[in-house]
């Protein structure tokens, strides 16, 4: 299979993400600390499985990590990724910072298409990341700039692709799907509830669970089923 995309994900600094995931971690045991560490550990858990499944995709080839946090904290030794350090600008500018880098060190100099990616995505599965990868350059090949996965709500934005010889112009945000395709973006039918599977609320986690999560969130949800937080983990 060809590959088509370079990628950018960008992971936001861990004590700062994933806010709307408070819940989660309300009931658990111990004090306010082991939760700050534990919804830490939870946005990290989502991080590392959607950038897991993202590394397995054929058509992926480049993935560059727009963050703050370190290459070590996000797991995958050994898998070909590139950090970048996020100049704390917000979403839409770290995507804009890892598209740069992706450009400035093009060993190839061809024109290859460039995506954004959440870094939400649990249960992402490399097939379906494949599958959307495939349908956008079907698309590029008639003439279109861009394509988007809207998130499982229909709102937000899951995957961004720019065509070859195109900028990503990225509008991440409340309201990004429709942004998106008011800004040119061609919206990918396909069902890929994975890709679309973004998890903000506890609602979206139960969901990610009931569909079959990556390795590092499973772990999380099935630790802090059966464990006080502030117990050392079975998984360490
Ligand atoms: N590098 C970087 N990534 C970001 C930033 N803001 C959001 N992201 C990432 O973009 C994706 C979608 O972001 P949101 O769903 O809004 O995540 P969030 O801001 O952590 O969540 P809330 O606090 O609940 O709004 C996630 O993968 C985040 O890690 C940022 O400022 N920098
Ligand atoms: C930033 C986004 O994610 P969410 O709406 O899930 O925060 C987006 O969909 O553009």
């Amino acid at each position: 299979m060809d590959v088509a995309v370079d990628l950018v994900v960008p992971v936001k600094e861990l004590r700062r993400a994933k806010s709307r995931l408070a819940p989660a971690v309300a009931d658990l045991p111990g004090d306010d600390a082991d939760r700050e560490q534990a919804h830490r550990a939870l946005a990290l858990a989502l991080a590392r499985d959607t950038l897991a499944a993202a590394r397995s995709a054929h058509r992926v080839g480049r993935l560059v990590v727009v963050t703050t946090e370190s290459a070590e904290r996000l797991g995958g030794a050994g898998e070909p990724r590139e950090v970048v350090h996020d100049e704390g600008e917000g979403l839409n500018a770290a995507i804009r910072v890892g598209e740069s880098h992706l450009r400035r060190s093009r060993h190839d100099r061809g024109a290859r298409a460039v995506a954004a990616l959440q870094a939400d995505l649990p249960s992402l599965r490399p097939e379906e990341l494949d599958d959307a990868l495939a349908r956008a350059a079907a698309l590029f090949a008639t003439g279109a700039g861009a394509a988007v996965v809207a998130d499982h709500d229909g709102t937000g934005t899951t995957l961004l692709v720019a065509a070859p010889g195109h900028v990503l112009r990225p509008r991440f945000g409340p309201g990004s799907a429709r942004a998106h395709i008011r800004g040119g973006a061609v919206a990918l039918d396909g069902d890929w509830p994975g890709l679309r599977g973004d998890v903000d609320t506890v609602a979206d986690l139960t969901r990610a669970r009931a569909l079959g999560t990556g390795p590092a969130t499973r772990a999380w949800t099935d630790d802090r089923a059966h464990r006080p937080v502030g117990a050392p983990s079975a998984r360490a």
